[in-house]
């Protein structure tokens, strides 16, 4: 295991997974044991809104994809609106192809009068000064394509910076490949277990609880020590 794991600041070793494996685990997670995906995406929204709260923000633009990684984003979009912050939300498509928990993420912000574009996304960036990352998780399929790939050119652009969920957008979270456009992050937040591609980023990492519990991990025979004793978001060393 320590060749592939990465550790908490207290020596924890902690196990890096592949997409697939990580996949799995959300699966054991949902199907055998019963968590739903919608607690998994709050407790990502609230340690990403936590991370992004460190930065004392004022303006904060988050890219939002349609699939889970966009999904947290959301929440954490929530969270921070919660807390007086100014919250613009960037869609990478419309909101009609949101479906399951993400799209119950969106319709909350809608009743929350949350500022949602879907169109040129030039401003919301430029004046933000921080950009949530939530785009593409460990789902990434090939480059980067369309409006996805657009808001990736416009984030690195803008340089604003930026707190990735799970992986930077555009990376590969199994190999650390990037098959096109990438988001340059000053900051990751990785959900449960590292990915074993985030060995190939250098950004700050930190690991966020989603109340994975112990049995799952048993049961996809994984050996594991939580690292999540004091607090549900600790930083993490490659
Ligand atoms: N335990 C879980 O299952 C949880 C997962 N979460 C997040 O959900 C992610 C996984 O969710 P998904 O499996 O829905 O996948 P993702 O959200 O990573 O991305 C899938 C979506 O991205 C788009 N996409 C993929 N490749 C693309 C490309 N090359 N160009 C443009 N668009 C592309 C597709 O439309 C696809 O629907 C994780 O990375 C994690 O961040 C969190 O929301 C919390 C809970
Ligand atoms: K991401």
């Amino acid at each position: 295991m320590e060749g592939t794991a990465f550790q908490t600041a207290d020596g924890t070793l902690i196990p890096a997974v592949t997409a697939d494996e990580m996949r799995e685990i959300d699966r054991v997670a949902v199907d055998d044991v019963g968590l739903t995906l919608l607690q998994m995406m709050e407790n990502a929204g609230r340690n990403l809104a936590g991370r992004v709260l460190e930065r004392d923000p004022e303006r904060v633009a988050v890219l939002a994809g349609n699939g889970g990684n966009g999904g947290g984003g959301l929440a954490c979009g929530r969270h921070l609106a919660n807390r007086d912050v100014s919250v613009s939300v960037v869609l990478d498509r419309s909101p009609d192809a949101l479906d399951g928990a993400v799209s119950t993420q969106y319709r909350i912000l809608e009743g929350m009068n949350v500022s949602v574009t879907t169109s040129d996304a030039s401003d919301v960036c430029s004046e933000a000064d921080t950009v949530v990352d939530s785009l593409i998780g460990y789902g990434l399929q090939g480059a980067p394509r369309g409006r996805t790939q657009d808001l990736i050119d416009l984030c690195n652009d803008t340089e604003t910076p930026t707190v990735s969920l799970d992986v930077p957008s555009g990376l590969d979270a199994t190999t650390g490949e990037r098959p096109g456009l990438l988001v340059e992050s000053d900051e990751i937040l990785t959900l449960a277990l590292p990915k074993t591609g985030l060995r190939e980023t250098e950004s700050r990492l930190y690991l966020g609880d989603v109340s994975i519990p112990r049995i799952v991990y048993e049961r996809v025979g994984i050996e594991y020590e939580t690292p999540f004793r004091e607090s549900y978001c600790v930083a993490v060393e490659r």
